[in-house]
Protein backbone atom coordinates (compact mmCIF):
# COMPACT_ATOMS: atom_id res chain seq x y z
CA UNK A 1 0.00 0.00 0.00
CA UNK A 2 1.43 3.68 -1.15
CA UNK A 3 1.58 6.34 1.25
CA UNK A 4 0.00 8.88 -0.72
CA UNK A 5 -2.47 8.87 -4.15
CA UNK A 6 -3.11 12.21 -5.92
CA UNK A 7 -5.72 11.61 -8.41
CA UNK A 8 -8.22 13.90 -11.01
CA UNK A 9 -5.27 16.42 -11.44
CA UNK A 10 -3.60 17.82 -13.94
CA UNK A 11 -0.09 16.43 -14.04
CA UNK A 12 2.25 19.22 -15.20
CA UNK A 13 5.45 16.68 -15.08
CA UNK A 14 8.27 19.55 -16.00
CA UNK A 15 9.87 15.96 -17.11
CA UNK A 16 11.00 16.31 -21.07
CA UNK A 17 10.55 12.32 -21.45
CA UNK A 18 6.82 12.08 -20.30
CA UNK A 19 4.20 14.66 -21.56
CA UNK A 20 1.66 16.27 -18.90
CA UNK A 21 -1.38 14.13 -18.59
CA UNK A 22 -4.46 15.83 -18.59
CA UNK A 23 -6.73 13.61 -15.64
CA UNK A 24 -3.49 11.61 -13.95
CA UNK A 25 -2.27 10.01 -11.25
CA UNK A 26 0.95 10.30 -8.58
CA UNK A 27 1.47 7.61 -5.96
CA UNK A 28 3.75 8.15 -3.04
CA UNK A 29 5.41 6.07 -1.08
CA UNK A 30 8.63 6.56 1.37
CA UNK A 31 8.84 10.24 0.44
CA UNK A 32 9.43 9.36 -3.07
CA UNK A 33 7.03 9.21 -6.49
CA UNK A 34 7.02 5.61 -7.17
CA UNK A 35 4.47 5.90 -10.23
CA UNK A 36 3.11 8.65 -12.63
CA UNK A 37 0.20 7.24 -14.42
CA UNK A 38 -3.44 7.91 -16.11
CA UNK A 39 -4.69 5.25 -13.83
CA UNK A 40 -3.30 2.86 -10.83
CA UNK A 41 -5.23 -0.01 -9.22
CA UNK A 42 -2.53 1.11 -5.92
CA UNK A 43 -4.58 1.71 -2.84
CA UNK A 44 -3.10 4.42 0.04
CA UNK A 45 -3.51 5.73 3.22
CA UNK A 46 -4.11 8.97 1.90
CA UNK A 47 -6.19 9.90 -1.29
CA UNK A 48 -5.90 13.47 -2.48
CA UNK A 49 -8.68 14.29 -5.10
CA UNK A 50 -6.83 16.71 -7.16
CA UNK A 51 -9.83 17.70 -9.50
CA UNK A 52 -9.87 20.85 -10.85
CA UNK A 53 -6.20 21.40 -9.85
CA UNK A 54 -2.47 21.60 -11.56
CA UNK A 55 -0.22 18.96 -9.86
CA UNK A 56 3.48 19.82 -10.40
CA UNK A 57 6.91 20.07 -8.93
CA UNK A 58 7.13 22.58 -6.16
CA UNK A 59 9.64 25.89 -6.48
CA UNK A 60 13.00 25.92 -5.51
CA UNK A 61 13.53 29.29 -4.32
CA UNK A 62 17.82 29.63 -4.87
CA UNK A 63 19.11 32.93 -3.34
CA UNK A 64 17.08 34.25 -0.03
CA UNK A 65 17.82 35.70 2.90
CA UNK A 66 14.81 33.97 5.34
CA UNK A 67 15.35 35.29 8.75
CA UNK A 68 14.76 39.12 6.78
CA UNK A 69 11.17 38.65 6.82
CA UNK A 70 11.87 40.32 10.09
CA UNK A 71 12.55 43.70 7.96
CA UNK A 72 9.61 43.10 5.36
CA UNK A 73 8.57 46.63 4.27
CA UNK A 74 11.66 48.43 6.06
CA UNK A 75 13.86 50.29 4.50
CA UNK A 76 12.20 50.73 1.10
CA UNK A 77 12.89 52.56 -1.88
CA UNK A 78 16.48 53.02 -1.52
CA UNK A 79 19.80 51.61 -3.33
CA UNK A 80 21.67 48.73 -2.37
CA UNK A 81 24.85 50.44 -1.43
CA UNK A 82 22.61 52.83 0.98
CA UNK A 83 19.93 50.28 2.01
CA UNK A 84 22.26 48.10 2.82
CA UNK A 85 25.19 50.18 4.34
CA UNK A 86 23.07 52.88 6.49
CA UNK A 87 19.99 51.10 6.95
CA UNK A 88 19.98 47.01 6.82
CA UNK A 89 23.14 46.36 8.42
CA UNK A 90 23.07 48.51 11.25
CA UNK A 91 19.40 46.82 12.11
CA UNK A 92 21.19 43.43 11.74
CA UNK A 93 23.93 44.31 14.24
CA UNK A 94 20.52 44.44 16.84
CA UNK A 95 19.21 40.65 15.45
CA UNK A 96 19.69 37.77 18.11
CA UNK A 97 19.11 34.23 17.16
CA UNK A 98 15.92 34.29 18.54
CA UNK A 99 14.88 37.30 15.89
CA UNK A 100 16.55 34.70 12.67
CA UNK A 101 14.56 31.67 14.50
CA UNK A 102 11.03 33.53 14.75
CA UNK A 103 11.81 35.40 11.22
CA UNK A 104 13.22 32.44 9.42
CA UNK A 105 9.92 30.56 10.97
CA UNK A 106 7.97 33.13 8.88
CA UNK A 107 9.97 33.09 5.77
CA UNK A 108 8.91 28.97 5.78
CA UNK A 109 5.84 29.43 6.72
CA UNK A 110 5.27 31.65 3.58
CA UNK A 111 7.30 29.31 1.57
CA UNK A 112 5.11 26.45 2.63
CA UNK A 113 1.78 28.27 1.68
CA UNK A 114 3.44 29.75 -1.69
CA UNK A 115 4.58 26.38 -3.04
CA UNK A 116 8.07 26.66 -2.21
CA UNK A 117 9.90 23.01 -1.24
CA UNK A 118 13.45 24.30 -0.99
CA UNK A 119 15.49 27.20 -0.92
CA UNK A 120 18.64 28.41 -0.59
CA UNK A 121 19.83 30.54 2.21
CA UNK A 122 22.39 32.96 3.64
CA UNK A 123 22.44 34.43 6.19
CA UNK A 124 23.50 34.82 10.10
CA UNK A 125 22.57 32.47 13.30
CA UNK A 126 22.32 29.65 10.61
CA UNK A 127 22.01 27.09 13.47
CA UNK A 128 18.73 28.29 14.11
CA UNK A 129 17.56 28.28 10.86
CA UNK A 130 18.82 24.69 10.46
CA UNK A 131 16.45 24.16 13.25
CA UNK A 132 13.54 25.80 11.92
CA UNK A 133 14.07 23.89 8.76
CA UNK A 134 14.56 20.67 10.24
CA UNK A 135 11.14 21.30 12.05
CA UNK A 136 9.00 22.84 9.21
CA UNK A 137 10.29 19.63 6.66
CA UNK A 138 11.47 21.97 4.10
CA UNK A 139 14.08 21.09 2.24
CA UNK A 140 17.33 23.93 1.98
CA UNK A 141 20.98 24.53 1.17
CA UNK A 142 22.03 26.81 4.23
CA UNK A 143 25.39 28.98 4.39
CA UNK A 144 26.59 31.08 6.73
CA UNK A 145 27.45 34.55 5.31
CA UNK A 146 30.67 35.56 6.09
CA UNK A 147 31.57 39.40 5.50
CA UNK A 148 35.39 39.65 5.93
CA UNK A 149 35.51 43.23 4.70
CA UNK A 150 39.36 42.97 4.52
CA UNK A 151 40.42 42.26 7.99
CA UNK A 152 42.07 39.53 8.00
CA UNK A 153 41.42 38.13 11.57
CA UNK A 154 37.75 39.17 11.21
CA UNK A 155 37.99 36.56 8.02
CA UNK A 156 39.67 33.96 10.16
CA UNK A 157 36.55 33.95 12.47
CA UNK A 158 33.95 34.01 9.58
CA UNK A 159 35.57 30.66 7.65
CA UNK A 160 36.20 29.32 11.29
CA UNK A 161 32.07 29.76 11.78
CA UNK A 162 31.04 28.97 8.35
CA UNK A 163 33.16 25.41 8.62
CA UNK A 164 31.66 24.51 11.66
CA UNK A 165 28.17 25.44 10.79
CA UNK A 166 28.82 22.75 7.98
CA UNK A 167 30.81 20.58 9.47
CA UNK A 168 27.40 20.66 11.91
CA UNK A 169 24.65 20.58 9.81
CA UNK A 170 25.10 19.06 5.95
CA UNK A 171 23.02 16.17 5.66
CA UNK A 172 21.12 16.79 8.61
CA UNK A 173 17.04 16.18 8.87
CA UNK A 174 17.62 12.98 6.51
CA UNK A 175 19.25 14.69 3.98
CA UNK A 176 17.11 17.78 3.57
CA UNK A 177 19.58 20.22 4.77
CA UNK A 178 23.06 20.58 2.82
CA UNK A 179 25.07 23.38 3.70
CA UNK A 180 27.66 25.82 2.01
CA UNK A 181 29.95 28.30 2.51
CA UNK A 182 28.54 31.71 1.87
CA UNK A 183 31.02 34.50 0.99
CA UNK A 184 29.00 37.27 1.05
CA UNK A 185 30.18 38.95 -2.38
CA UNK A 186 33.81 40.40 -4.12
CA UNK A 187 32.61 43.65 -2.93
CA UNK A 188 33.12 42.72 0.70
CA UNK A 189 35.49 40.33 0.93
CA UNK A 190 39.10 39.99 -0.44
CA UNK A 191 40.40 38.00 -3.23
CA UNK A 192 42.64 36.27 -0.60
CA UNK A 193 39.66 35.70 1.56
CA UNK A 194 37.64 34.34 -1.34
CA UNK A 195 40.79 32.18 -2.24
CA UNK A 196 40.37 30.78 1.20
CA UNK A 197 36.74 30.01 0.88
CA UNK A 198 37.54 28.50 -1.93
CA UNK A 199 40.01 26.01 -1.18
CA UNK A 200 37.98 25.30 2.33
CA UNK A 201 35.02 24.66 -0.08
CA UNK A 202 37.53 21.76 -2.02
CA UNK A 203 38.64 20.46 0.47
CA UNK A 204 35.18 19.96 2.56
CA UNK A 205 33.37 18.89 -0.89
CA UNK A 206 31.03 21.80 0.29
CA UNK A 207 29.11 24.10 -2.15
CA UNK A 208 29.61 27.76 -2.65
CA UNK A 209 26.72 30.37 -2.17
CA UNK A 210 27.82 34.25 -2.97
CA UNK A 211 26.23 37.40 -4.71
CA UNK A 212 28.13 37.87 -7.69
CA UNK A 213 27.81 41.35 -9.51
CA UNK A 214 24.70 42.45 -8.34
CA UNK A 215 25.32 46.50 -8.97
CA UNK A 216 27.01 48.62 -11.61
CA UNK A 217 28.72 49.68 -8.42
CA UNK A 218 30.10 46.58 -7.56
CA UNK A 219 31.46 46.52 -10.82
CA UNK A 220 33.13 50.05 -10.66
CA UNK A 221 34.69 48.92 -7.47
CA UNK A 222 36.12 45.79 -8.75
CA UNK A 223 37.56 47.55 -11.79
CA UNK A 224 39.27 50.03 -9.32
CA UNK A 225 40.46 47.68 -7.11
CA UNK A 226 41.53 44.34 -9.24
CA UNK A 227 41.88 46.07 -12.92
CA UNK A 228 38.75 43.67 -13.52
CA UNK A 229 35.45 42.76 -12.83
CA UNK A 230 33.86 40.06 -10.05
CA UNK A 231 33.90 37.63 -12.64
CA UNK A 232 37.40 38.09 -14.32
CA UNK A 233 38.89 38.12 -10.87
CA UNK A 234 36.76 35.25 -9.55
CA UNK A 235 38.07 33.38 -12.78
CA UNK A 236 41.72 34.14 -12.24
CA UNK A 237 41.53 32.20 -8.55
CA UNK A 238 39.77 29.30 -9.87
CA UNK A 239 36.65 30.17 -7.56
CA UNK A 240 33.99 28.82 -10.58
CA UNK A 241 32.87 25.47 -11.12
CA UNK A 242 29.38 23.61 -10.99
CA UNK A 243 29.50 23.70 -7.16
CA UNK A 244 28.83 27.48 -7.36
CA UNK A 245 25.58 29.07 -6.71
CA UNK A 246 26.06 32.76 -7.88
CA UNK A 247 23.22 35.34 -7.01
CA UNK A 248 22.15 38.09 -9.03
CA UNK A 249 24.78 38.40 -11.88
CA UNK A 250 23.00 41.17 -13.52
CA UNK A 251 26.17 43.47 -14.95
CA UNK A 252 27.98 41.17 -17.22
CA UNK A 253 29.98 41.01 -20.34
CA UNK A 254 29.49 38.49 -23.49
CA UNK A 255 32.82 36.93 -21.81
CA UNK A 256 31.45 36.97 -18.14
CA UNK A 257 28.75 34.76 -19.23
CA UNK A 258 30.75 32.53 -21.26
CA UNK A 259 33.05 32.21 -18.38
CA UNK A 260 30.05 31.34 -16.35
CA UNK A 261 28.54 28.97 -18.78
CA UNK A 262 32.11 27.36 -19.14
CA UNK A 263 32.52 26.60 -15.49
CA UNK A 264 29.09 25.42 -14.88
CA UNK A 265 28.44 28.20 -12.57
CA UNK A 266 24.57 28.19 -11.44
CA UNK A 267 23.27 31.67 -11.60
CA UNK A 268 20.25 32.64 -9.32
CA UNK A 269 18.25 35.20 -10.99
CA UNK A 270 16.62 37.70 -8.47
CA UNK A 271 14.30 40.12 -10.85
CA UNK A 272 11.99 41.60 -8.21
CA UNK A 273 15.05 42.21 -5.82
CA UNK A 274 17.13 43.73 -8.96
CA UNK A 275 14.20 46.25 -9.88
CA UNK A 276 13.01 47.24 -6.37
CA UNK A 277 16.90 48.18 -5.62
CA UNK A 278 17.29 49.65 -9.24
CA UNK A 279 20.21 47.22 -9.84
CA UNK A 280 19.56 46.66 -12.99
CA UNK A 281 18.55 43.59 -15.15
CA UNK A 282 20.54 40.03 -15.42
CA UNK A 283 20.69 38.81 -19.41
CA UNK A 284 18.95 35.76 -18.78
CA UNK A 285 17.89 35.20 -22.08
CA UNK A 286 22.01 35.35 -23.59
CA UNK A 287 22.73 32.57 -20.44
CA UNK A 288 19.84 30.62 -21.28
CA UNK A 289 20.97 30.68 -25.19
CA UNK A 290 24.26 29.62 -23.70
CA UNK A 291 23.07 27.00 -22.00
CA UNK A 292 23.97 27.83 -18.77
CA UNK A 293 21.92 26.70 -15.35
CA UNK A 294 19.90 29.89 -14.78
CA UNK A 295 17.58 29.54 -11.73
CA UNK A 296 15.23 31.67 -9.64
CA UNK A 297 15.31 33.44 -6.02
CA UNK A 298 13.42 35.78 -4.69
CA UNK A 299 16.29 37.75 -1.99
CA UNK A 300 15.16 38.46 0.92
CA UNK A 301 12.00 39.86 2.07
CA UNK A 302 13.84 43.42 2.98
CA UNK A 303 14.42 43.59 -0.83
CA UNK A 304 11.74 41.87 -2.61
CA UNK A 305 9.18 42.42 -0.46
CA UNK A 306 7.81 38.60 -0.47
CA UNK A 307 9.03 35.18 -1.22
CA UNK A 308 6.15 34.14 -3.52
CA UNK A 309 7.78 32.35 -6.97
CA UNK A 310 5.01 32.97 -8.74
CA UNK A 311 5.96 36.66 -8.36
CA UNK A 312 9.22 35.91 -9.22
CA UNK A 313 8.05 33.71 -12.74
CA UNK A 314 6.06 36.63 -14.16
CA UNK A 315 8.17 39.36 -13.11
CA UNK A 316 11.23 37.26 -14.31
CA UNK A 317 9.39 36.55 -17.77
CA UNK A 318 8.17 40.04 -18.28
CA UNK A 319 11.45 41.75 -18.05
CA UNK A 320 13.26 39.68 -20.37
CA UNK A 321 10.70 40.78 -23.08
CA UNK A 322 10.96 44.23 -22.28
CA UNK A 323 14.47 44.02 -21.96
CA UNK A 324 15.41 42.23 -25.07
CA UNK A 325 12.19 44.16 -26.94
CA UNK A 326 11.01 40.47 -28.14
CA UNK A 327 7.42 39.15 -26.64
CA UNK A 328 8.62 35.74 -27.30
CA UNK A 329 11.56 35.78 -25.19
CA UNK A 330 11.55 33.79 -21.94
CA UNK A 331 8.19 32.23 -22.48
CA UNK A 332 5.74 30.19 -20.00
CA UNK A 333 7.49 27.06 -20.10
CA UNK A 334 10.95 28.13 -19.58
CA UNK A 335 10.24 30.75 -16.61
CA UNK A 336 8.64 26.97 -15.23
CA UNK A 337 11.68 25.14 -15.64
CA UNK A 338 14.07 28.32 -14.16
CA UNK A 339 11.45 27.98 -10.82
CA UNK A 340 11.81 24.05 -10.45
CA UNK A 341 14.40 21.92 -12.69
CA UNK A 342 16.96 24.71 -13.04
CA UNK A 343 16.56 25.44 -9.14
CA UNK A 344 16.62 21.78 -8.30
CA UNK A 345 20.08 21.21 -10.53
CA UNK A 346 21.57 24.45 -8.59
CA UNK A 347 20.68 22.76 -4.78
CA UNK A 348 21.12 19.10 -6.12
CA UNK A 349 18.50 17.97 -5.50
CA UNK A 350 16.62 14.79 -7.14
CA UNK A 351 13.50 17.22 -7.21
CA UNK A 352 11.97 19.57 -9.47
CA UNK A 353 9.52 17.00 -12.25
CA UNK A 354 7.23 14.61 -11.01
CA UNK A 355 8.89 11.88 -12.21
CA UNK A 356 9.63 8.09 -11.08
CA UNK A 357 12.15 7.63 -7.95
CA UNK A 358 11.94 11.42 -7.93
CA UNK A 359 11.31 13.20 -4.12
CA UNK A 360 8.22 13.75 -3.72
CA UNK A 361 8.05 17.28 -3.57
CA UNK A 362 4.90 18.28 -5.28
CA UNK A 363 2.20 20.94 -4.84
CA UNK A 364 -0.98 21.17 -5.83
CA UNK A 365 -2.19 24.39 -7.31
CA UNK A 366 -5.96 25.61 -7.19
CA UNK A 367 -7.17 26.26 -10.36
CA UNK A 368 -11.09 27.25 -9.73
CA UNK A 369 -10.45 30.32 -9.42
CA UNK A 370 -12.07 33.36 -11.11
CA UNK A 371 -8.59 34.73 -12.13
CA UNK A 372 -7.63 31.33 -13.70
CA UNK A 373 -10.89 30.96 -16.13
CA UNK A 374 -11.06 30.14 -18.68
CA UNK A 375 -7.83 27.59 -19.32
CA UNK A 376 -6.39 27.37 -22.30
CA UNK A 377 -2.79 26.52 -21.33
CA UNK A 378 -1.44 25.46 -18.11
CA UNK A 379 2.30 26.88 -17.85
CA UNK A 380 0.54 30.18 -18.94
CA UNK A 381 -1.78 30.49 -16.09
CA UNK A 382 1.01 29.11 -13.98
CA UNK A 383 3.29 32.27 -14.96
CA UNK A 384 1.15 34.99 -15.57
CA UNK A 385 -2.26 34.71 -13.96
CA UNK A 386 -1.79 32.10 -10.49
CA UNK A 387 -0.58 33.46 -7.24
CA UNK A 388 0.78 32.43 -4.22
CA UNK A 389 -2.39 32.21 -2.63
CA UNK A 390 -3.43 29.69 -5.20
CA UNK A 391 -1.09 26.98 -3.68
CA UNK A 392 -3.77 24.54 -2.03
CA UNK A 393 -1.49 21.96 -0.66
CA UNK A 394 1.99 21.50 -0.27
CA UNK A 395 4.10 17.76 0.14
CA UNK A 396 7.98 17.96 0.65
CA UNK A 397 9.54 14.69 1.04
CA UNK A 398 6.20 12.74 1.41
CA UNK A 399 5.15 14.74 3.55
CA UNK A 400 1.87 16.91 3.20
CA UNK A 401 2.83 20.34 5.15
CA UNK A 402 0.15 21.84 3.84
CA UNK A 403 -3.36 19.92 3.10
CA UNK A 404 -6.11 21.93 1.54
CA UNK A 405 -4.81 25.27 2.69
CA UNK A 406 -4.31 23.91 6.47
CA UNK A 407 -0.79 24.16 7.49
CA UNK A 408 -0.32 20.88 9.22
CA UNK A 409 3.42 21.35 10.38
CA UNK A 410 3.56 24.80 12.28
CA UNK A 411 0.75 26.28 14.37
CA UNK A 412 0.12 29.13 11.56
CA UNK A 413 -1.39 31.81 13.72
CA UNK A 414 1.49 31.51 16.80
CA UNK A 415 4.33 31.89 14.02
CA UNK A 416 2.41 35.19 12.71
CA UNK A 417 2.23 36.44 15.99
CA UNK A 418 5.93 35.63 17.39
CA UNK A 419 7.69 36.89 14.41
CA UNK A 420 5.30 40.03 14.41
CA UNK A 421 6.51 40.21 18.27
CA UNK A 422 10.14 39.95 17.66
CA UNK A 423 10.37 42.50 14.49
CA UNK A 424 8.29 44.83 17.22
CA UNK A 425 11.29 44.51 19.82
CA UNK A 426 13.91 43.99 16.98
CA UNK A 427 13.07 47.77 15.79
CA UNK A 428 12.63 49.17 19.30
CA UNK A 429 16.34 48.09 20.20
CA UNK A 430 17.16 49.49 16.69
CA UNK A 431 15.70 52.63 17.12
CA UNK A 432 17.16 53.00 20.53
CA UNK A 433 20.56 52.93 19.01
CA UNK A 434 20.01 55.87 16.28
C1 LIG B 1 23.93 37.91 4.32
C2 LIG B 1 23.97 39.40 4.15
O1 LIG B 1 23.51 39.71 2.85
C3 LIG B 1 22.71 40.88 2.95
N1 LIG B 1 21.89 41.04 1.77
C4 LIG B 1 20.57 40.88 1.63
N2 LIG B 1 20.19 41.14 0.39
C5 LIG B 1 21.31 41.48 -0.28
C6 LIG B 1 21.57 41.86 -1.60
O2 LIG B 1 20.61 41.96 -2.51
N3 LIG B 1 22.83 42.13 -1.95
C7 LIG B 1 23.82 42.06 -1.06
N4 LIG B 1 23.62 41.72 0.22
C8 LIG B 1 22.40 41.42 0.60
C9 LIG B 1 21.97 40.66 4.22
O3 LIG B 1 21.35 41.83 4.66
C10 LIG B 1 23.05 40.16 5.12
O4 LIG B 1 23.78 41.22 5.65
ZN1 LIG C 1 20.99 38.43 -1.44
Amino acid sequence: MADIIIKNGYILTMDPSLESIKNGVVVIEDGRITDVCENTEETADTVIDAQGSVVMPGFVNTHTHAGMTLFRGYADDLALSDWLENHIWPAEAELTASDVYAGTRLACLEMIKSGTIAFADMYFFMEEVGKVVEDSGLRAALSYGMIELWDEEKGKAELKKGKAFINEWDGKADGRISAMYGPHAPNTCSKEFLMKVREQATEDNAKIHIHVLETEAELNQMKDQYGMCSVNMLDEIDFFGPDVLAAHCVWLSDGDMDILRNNNVNISHNPVSNMKLASGIAPVTKLLDRGANVCLGTDGCASNNNLGMFEEMKTAALLQKVETMDPMALPARQVLEMATVNGAKALDLNSGMIRKDYNADVIIVDMNKAHLNPLYDVPSHLVYSAGSSDVRTTIVNGRVLMDDYRVLCMDEQKVIDEGRDAAEKLMSRVDAKK
